[in-house]
């Protein structure tokens, strides 16, 4: 076994994953390794035309990916890696390479384009390994390989593609597909390394490490090894003992950016600050292929120049193997930060400011008070509410440039002194007036009385992992927060529970076909929100809403919502008392806001009081499985107390372990997703 040696040879040293992959983190957890991940900030642009076969563009990417870690850490965080390991998986078929969709018609396309056909998996993987000299430059050697995997996909139905897309489980998946989970129901065979189809080769990375720490590497002053075609044909590579130029390498030439000089032995620096050289001798019997790639300089002039390198550019450093390859790196240029990035972090540093200019709007009802009397002056609205000109003036702009609000320009027959005339956009219309049916005022109300001051106390709430309840609002707890609360505040709370039920409850209401259900029980359902629109939805369903006694009592204030004697309001505690007989259960925001051992109190109830094909019907925010987004469920989380936000598959096997079988997963396109299990 090749692994063991390896990993014993592994131990101390900074082992590096550039890839936020969980698939590919796991696979390597696994064995053992013990690695940090830095995920890389290469972007996968590189131009696909340019590469003569597709695997030179997956171990290009991979190159890059790693590369762009290597250089950056010592820089950003000020230590060297020892190793670092980059990797990037396409799918092709029929000349066309395959990576991730960007939608859920891409993922269509993709999909389809596989069905009842063979294609190829590639993972392209670099390790690259980085000496400290003395004088603080890094020096950075390369091997990379990769392999190739070949699958076979059943003919798939549209339904089958769609049901499939709408899992989400494409969305993050070269190909559009994932192997280890749903997807590899759609498969028929596979020739290869599985695990080069889910994102990483282990079996050949662990025989590379072997040759790595077997064969102890060349010292950068010796000749370097060179490659042989490995046996199973996915990496053909070939000696080369006098300069040339690979394709790759021509073209990613092209790719440089300004200020950027990249020369090729064809095209000599001017001014190399360093200037490698690699050259290609063939060693007997070896596998490894070592490119001396760059050497960095860690001093603080070169530091710039270089983070401005690493951001996202493709260089030119290597072409096939065993060619001859000069890079020369310019130095001391000012790192100019990109447009892009400038707004959008302009965009966060004022976000606050952006969400407290609509909460105090919505608090002095500035959009009901335009819906009232649309195209007022600023003077007009600050009487009718009883505030300063200037500053509702100030604050009407904010508004404008927000897009909540519209400046009408005085017409041209109007004396230019005129005053702007403000009225709500459609926006402030449908969601900000407090009287429309898709009010989110209190909501909005909320955030500002609630989520605001136990945000302002974030760094405490983070340093001690704990909500700060206490120093926001003198309680313990959110539900002390609750409990002590005021009649008003109990509506308040109701009201804001209401106006996201009511802009997501369509959503979550159609996503599937509940037709075979007759009873349904909304546990926490509070005003009824979701009870209407899912008795609007289907026509054979009677619904029961379930909530506290203090929420029950209250709830007359929000009807009637729709109208419908098929809604009934039932007052209890879901943790203590029985729960009303039904065929199909609810829970809408619930679960991710309770702890692990309330949640499982509450699943074994429902469970309990489920017979054999009853339906259990989840709304939730799912995070994707590498929880990097959406962002509103992530930074939700950071102000919950006791609860925690899932992925879509999390929540499936929290369900299963209470015996439900997740057969649909839906991610809504609205603020809340949805999943419906049955119970087997
Ligand atoms: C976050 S709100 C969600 C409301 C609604 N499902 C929605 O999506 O808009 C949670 C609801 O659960 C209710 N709830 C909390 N604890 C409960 C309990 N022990 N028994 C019954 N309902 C409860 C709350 O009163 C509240 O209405």
């Amino acid at each position: 076994m090749v692994l063991n040696p390896v990993i014993s040879k592994l131990a101390g040293k900074l082992v590096v994953l550039a890839s936020a992959s969980p698939r590919r983190q796991e696979i390597l957890r696994n064995v053992g390794l013990r690695f940090e991940i830095v995920p890389s900030w290469f972007k996968e642009t590189l131009d696909k035309r340019l590469f003569k076969a597709p695997h030179e563009y997956a171990v290009e990417t991979a190159k890059q990916k790693a590369l762009e870690v290597a250089r950056r850490m010592p820089i950003k965080h000020l230590k060297t890696p020892d190793i670092v390991i980059g990797a990037d998986t396409i799918v092709t078929v029929d000349g066309m390479i395959l990576e991730k969709p960007v939608d859920k018609h891409d993922a269509y396309r993709m999909l389809s384009s596989l069905s009842g056909k063979e294609h190829s998996v590639f993972t392209g993987v670099a390790i690259i390994l980085c000496h400290e000299k003395e004088n603080e430059e890094v020096d950075y050697q390369l091997m990379d390989f990769y392999e190739e995997t070949k699958v076979k996909f059943a003919d798939l139905s549209e339904d089958m593609l769609w049901e499939y897309i709408n899992s989400g489980e494409p969305m993050d998946k070269a190909g559009g597909y994932g192997i280890q989970a749903l997807g590899g129901m759609l498969v028929e065979y596979v020739h290869g390394d599985f695990l080069n189809v889910v994102g990483f080769p282990l079996n050949r990375f662990c025989k590379q490490l072997n040759i790595i720490y077997n064969h102890s590497p060349p010292s950068l002053d010796q000749e370097h090894e060179s490659v042989h075609p490995s046996h199973n044909g996915t990496h053909a590579t070939s000696v080369h003992t006098q300069p040339s130029q690979s394709s790759a390498a021509k073209h990613s030439s092209s790719s440089t950016t300004p200020g950027q000089t990249h020369h090729t032995p064809n095209s000599p620096s001017t001014s190399p600050l360093h200037k490698v050289k690699r050259k290609g001798n063939e060693g007997e019997g070896s596998e490894s292929l070592w490119t001396l790639v760059d050497s960095l300089s860690k001093h603080t002039d070169d530091r710039k120049a270089e983070l401005h390198d690493s951001e996202n550019t493709a260089l030119p450093l290597t072409g096939s193997r065993g060619q001859v390859i000069e890079i020369s790196v310019t130095g001391h240029e000012d790192c100019e930060p990109h447009e892009e990035d400038l707004k959008r972090i302009s965009q966060l540093i004022d976000g606050f400011r952006a969400s407290k200019a609509l909460f105090t709007a919505s608090q002095l009802r500035v959009f009901d008070q335009l819906h009232r009397t649309p195209r007022a002056e600023a003077a007009q609205v600050a009487q009718e509410l009883k505030a300063s000109v200037k500053g509702i003036e100030c604050l009407l702009e904010a508004c404008v440039s927000l897009g909540l609000l519209k400046k009408v320009s005085p017409g041209v027959s109007t004396p230019s002194c005129q005053k702007a005339l403000y009225e709500n956009t459609e926006l402030a219309t449908t969601l900000l007036r407090s009287d429309a049916p898709f009010s989110l005022r209190g909501h909005i109300q909320r955030c500002n009385d609630t989520v605001w001051p136990l945000f302002s106390h974030l760094e405490s709430a983070v340093q001690e992992g704990a909500p700060q309840h206490d120093k926001a609002f003198g309680k313990k707890t959110s539900k002390d927060v609750l409990q002590d609360s005021s009649q008003d505040d109990k509506l308040r709370f109701m009201s804001a529970m209401h106006g996201i039920a009511r802009v997501t409850g369509k959503s979550v209401a159609t996503a599937f076909d509940l037709s075979c259900y007759k009873t349904a029980c909304d546990l926490g359902g509070c005003t009824g929100a979701m009870a209407c629109e899912l008795t609007k939805a289907h026509p054979g369903l009677s619904v029961t809403v379930f909530d506290l006694p203090a929420v029950v009592e209250k709830s007359e204030h929000f009807q009637p919502l729709c109208g419908d004697n098929r809604i009934s309001f039932v007052a209890g505690d879901f943790f203590k008392d029985e729960l009303p007989k039904a065929d199909l259960y609810i829970l809408a925001r619930v679960l991710h806001d309770l702890p692990e051992e309330k949640v499982n109190i509450l699943l074994k109830k429902i469970a309990a009081a489920c017979t054999t094909g009853c339906g259990l019907l989840l709304s939730e925010i799912f995070l994707d499985e590498e929880r990097r987004g959406p962002s509103r469920g992530l930074l939700q989380a950071l102000g919950m107390s006791e609860g925690r936000q899932r992925s879509a598959e999390e929540y499936s096997l929290l369900l299963k372990s209470h015996g439900f079988t997740t057969t649909h997963v839906r991610h809504t396109g609205n603020l809340l997703d949805a999943m419906l299990c049955i119970k087997a």
